[in-house]
């Protein structure tokens, strides 16, 4: 649904977010496929779900944002029709594997074992049947949709619609990531925690 101004974020938040159901632990991605659908088993809740405007997530048919959350690398277990993934680009610090008949993304992962996010499989939890996943909790690279083809004008509107929503819009990652990321940078080159400050 879309708002008074006519912005569509994506379907799973249109219309609110839903929260999470406690102690849920997983369930079932399956792709758009009619017949032989690829399904994906997650074996774990999510993580640090949030919507985002890369270019690169994958995004149901009208979303101007993707949905995409992380898990562990070890709770993500192709389960059926494998044979139809393929990584959309090799060369990406995300491998997300799409089916090469519908070109729904399964999964994101990252293979740079010095990547600060290694271990950590990118998701989309909407391709599941089950409800209690983790709610998305900010918008990530809202700028980006401009290189998508949104309109600029519209930029206010659309971070206006995030706020109104609870997903408060950044950039890049949220801070917590930002952080975690600046971190990892730190330790590897020996500053971390060097000043008193
Ligand atoms: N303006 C660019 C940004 C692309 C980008 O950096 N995307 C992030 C976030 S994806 C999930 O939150 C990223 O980590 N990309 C790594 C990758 O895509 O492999 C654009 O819009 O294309
Ligand atoms: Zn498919
Ligand atoms: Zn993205």
């Amino acid at each position: 649904m879309a708002d008074s101004a006519g912005i569509r974020i994506h379907p799973s938040v249109d219309s609110g977010v839903r929260s999470a159901t406690q102690g849920f632990s997983g369930g079932e991605l399956t792709c758009r496929c009619s017949s032989n659908p690829v399904r994906v088993r997650i074996n774990a809740q999510t993580a640090h779900n949030h919507v985002c405007g890369c270019t690169k997530c994958w995004k149901p048919e009208g979303a101007i944002f993707s949905q995409v959350a992380v898990v562990s690398r070890d709770a993500v277990e192709v389960v059926e029709n494998g044979d139809k993934l393929q990584v959309v680009n090799k060369d990406a610090p995300i491998q997300r594997y799409a089916c090469t008949a519908c070109g729904t993304h399964m999964y994101g992962r990252i293979e740079n074992t010095e990547h600060p996010f290694y271990g950590l499989d990118f998701v989309h939890t909407e391709l599941s049947n089950q409800e209690g996943w983790a709610a998305p909790e900010f918008a990530a690279f809202v700028s980006s949709v401009i290189e998508s083809g949104v309109n600029p004008d519209q930029m206010p509107a659309i971070r206006a619609r995030l706020r109104e929503l609870g997903l408060e819009p950044y950039d890049a990652l949220s801070p917590p990531l930002m952080d975690a990321i600046a971190t990892h940078v730190a330790k590897k080159t020996g500053k971390f925690n060097t000043l008193n400050v």
